[in-house]
C-alpha cells in the first residue's frame, strides 16, 4: 500500500510517520528544501513512540521517498493526504491538481482544521475532510467529513493504521473538536488579556484536573457522574442556570428546553446506561491511574483503538518455541542507568506467561469461567542490557506442563537474537470461587499435555533451575 503526502510540515510529517509505520510506503511532495530533514525528525520521535503503545510488533517499516514533482508522488497511491497550510485559495489550487492526478481509486483527504468539504471542492476537486491531531503518529482521532460513500471507503483504512475515524453528520466550520478547542482558546486569550491568569496557571488549570478527566471519558460521560446517582437531568437542573450566569465570555448558549434535557438525557442513557454511577465512578477512577497504556487495558477512548488495532496485527508464526512476545521497548521501560530496569523484565515475562495461557486455551473466557494460573514462583536472570527502542522477542519452553503445575522458561531475546534475560516461573492452577488449587478443563489439560510432550525432547535450557548467586 502506499500513501502520498502532499505538504511535509508538522501534520504532514505526522501522516507519513503514522503510515510508514504501519507498514505503508510513503512518497512526500513538499517545495520546502528542509523538508526532508523535518520529516526525518518527526519520523525518528514516531519511531521510539507509536511502537510503545502495542505489546506486539507492528508491521515491517514501508519505504519512504521524496519527489520533486506531485505526479511522481501520487503515482500508484492508495491514499493521498493534502496537509499544505490552511488558505482556501492555495488548497483549492492543489486539490484541483490532486484530482486530476490521483488513481481514481485513491482516497484524497485533507488536513484542514476549518474549511467544510463543500469549500474544499468548490472549483471541482472530489476531496473529502480527514483531519487530524497533532501528534498525528499517536492520537488515533480522525474527523471524516463529506460525501459519504468515500467516507465510508475511508474508515476501514484508517482504522487498519491504528486510527479511529469519526464521521461527521453534517458538515460544519472547523468540524467538531476544533471548536471546542477554539472555544477553549478563546476563554483563555480573554483570562489572559483580563489578567486573570497567566498561560501556566491556565495550563495548570486543565492539565491537574479536568483535562486527565477528559482523556479516558470525554464530556457527556464525565457529566453523567456528576450528576451523582440521579444522572444527567440532575446535573442539568443543577448547572443549567449556571450558562445564564456570567461564568463564561461565550453568552450564546442554547435555550434549555424540556426537548432538548430530554434528548440530551436520552442520548447520555443511550451511550451509558448499562452501567450504574458507581460502575461509572469505579471504571473513571481505573482510568485516570495511567493513561494511555492504562487505558489500553481497561479499552475505553484511544486506549480501544490500540488494543483493537493490536488484535488485527499479524501474529508471529509459532515455530518450536512458541513466540510469547515481540515488541519494541519503550522509554518508560528504561532508568537512571540508561538501560531497561529490572522490573520489566518481570513485567516482560510475566506478559509472556499470559501468552502462552492464551496458547494453551487458559485465555480472557477461561478466566471469566472462575479458572486460572496463579504464579508461585519467579526467578529473572539479567544477562545483557537492552534500551530503549530495541526489539524484544519472547520464546517460550514448557519445562512441565502436568496436573496442577505450569513450568514455563522464557527466554528475552534483544538486538541481533542475543540473549538478554531468562524468567523461570512455575505456576498452579486454582479455581478462583475456591481459591484452591485445581486440575485444568481437559481442553487445556490437552494444548498443555502437547506442549509438554513436544519440549521434552529438547534440552533443558542452561540456568533452568539456578538459585541466587550460584556459580556457573
Ligand atoms: N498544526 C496543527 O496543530 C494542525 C494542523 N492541521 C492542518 O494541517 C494542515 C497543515 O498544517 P501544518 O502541518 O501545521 O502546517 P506547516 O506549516 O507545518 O506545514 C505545511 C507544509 O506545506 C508545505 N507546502 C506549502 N505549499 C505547498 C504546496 N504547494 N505543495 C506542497 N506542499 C506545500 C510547506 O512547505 C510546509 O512544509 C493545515 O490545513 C492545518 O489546518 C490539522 C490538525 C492540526
Ligand atoms: C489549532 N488547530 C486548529 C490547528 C488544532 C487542530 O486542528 C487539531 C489539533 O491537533 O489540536
Amino acid at each position: 500500500m502506499k500513501a502520498a503526502i502532499i505538504g511535509g510540515g508538522v501534520i504532514g510529517g505526522g501522516w507519513a510517520a503514522r503510515f510508514l509505520l504501519n507498514g505503508w510506503d510513503v512518497a512526500v511532495f513538499d517545495p520546502d528544501p528542509e523538508a526532508e530533514r523535518k520529516i526525518g525528525e518527526v519520523i525518528a520521535n514516531a519511531r521510539r513512540s507509536l511502537p510503545a503503545l502495542y505489546d506486539t510488533a507492528l508491521p515491517a517499516e514501508g519505504n519512504l521517498s521524496f519527489h520533486s514533482e506531485m505526479a511522481d508522488a501520487v503515482q500508484n497511491a492508495n491514499w493521498i493526504q493534502e496537509s499544505i497550510p490552511e488558505r482556501l485559495d492555495l488548497k483549492h489550487r492543489i486539490l484541483g491538481d490532486l484530482s486530476e492526478l490521483a488513481p481514481e481509486t485513491a482516497v484524497i483527504g485533507s488536513s484542514t482544521s476549518g474549511f467544510k468539504p463543500s469549500e474544499l471542492n468548490e472549483k471541482g476537486a472530489r476531496a473529502i475532510v480527514a483531519h487530524p491531531f497533532n501528534p498525528v503518529y499517536l492520537l488515533p482521532l480522525i474527523e471524516l467529513v463529506g460525501d459519504a460513500g468515500a467516507c465510508e471507503n475511508a474508515a476501514p483504512v484508517l482504522r487498519s493504521i491504528g486510527m479511529f475515524p469519526l464521521m461527521v453528520r453534517k458538515e460544519i466550520d472547523a468540524h467538531i473538536a476544533d471548536r471546542f478547542l477554539e472555544a477553549v482558546w478563546r476563554e483563555a486569550l480573554w483570562l489572559v488579556k483580563d489578567g486573570i491568569a497567566t498561560t501556566e496557571e491556565i495550563d495548570e488549570a486543565i492539565r491537574m484536573g479536568f483535562g486527565i478527566r477528559w482523556a479516558q471519558m470525554g464530556l457527556f460521560e464525565t457529566y453523567r457522574i456528576a450528576g451523582g446517582e440521579a444522572g444527567m437531568k440532575h446535573f442539568m437542573a443543577q448547572f443549567g442556570p449556571a450558562l445564564k450566569w456570567p461564568w463564561t465570555k461565550l453568552m450564546d448558549v442554547p435555550e434549555f428546553t424540556d426537548e432538548l434535557v430530554d434528548l440530551i438525557a436520552g442520548q447520555s442513557d443511550a451511550q451509558s446506561g448499562h452501567m450504574s454511577i458507581r460502575e461509572l465512578e469505579r471504571l473513571r477512577d481505573d482510568n485516570l491511574v495511567g493513561m494511555m497504556r492504562a487505558l489500553k487495558k481497561t479499552g475505553s477512548g484511544a486506549g480501544g483503538v490500540i488494543q483493537r488495532h493490536e488484535a488485527d496485527l499479524p501474529k508471529p508464526e509459532a515455530p518450536d518455541l512458541p513466540i510469547t512476545g515481540d515488541r519494541k521497548i519503550p522509554v518508560s521501560w528504561t532508568d537512571y542507568n540508561g538501560h531497561m530496569n529490572e522490573t520489566h523484565y518481570l513485567e516482560a515475562g510475566s506478559l509472556a506467561t499470559d501468552r502462552f495461557m492464551e496458547l494453551i486455551g487458559a485465555d480472557a473466557n477461561y478466566i471469566a469461567s472462575g479458572k486460572s494460573y496463579f504464579t508461585i514462583e519467579t526467578h529473572v536472570r539479567y544477562l545483557s542490557e537492552l534500551h530503549a527502542g530495541n526489539r524484544l522477542t519472547i520464546r517460550t519452553q514448557v519445562l512441565k506442563g502436568e496436573g496442577k503445575k505450569l513450568h514455563l522458561f522464557h527466554f528475552l531475546y534483544g538486538p541481533d537474537d542475543t540473549l538478554a534475560a531468562t524468567v523461570e516461573t512455575l505456576l498452579l492452577h486454582v479455581d478462583l470461587t475456591t481459591r484452591a488449587s485445581s486440575l485444568p478443563d481437559q481442553a487445556v489439560a490437552e494444548k498443555l499435555g502437547a506442549y509438554h510432550q513436544a519440549h521434552a525432547a529438547l534440552e533443558q535450557p542452561e540456568g533452568a533451575g539456578r538459585s541466587v548467586g550460584q556459580k556457573a
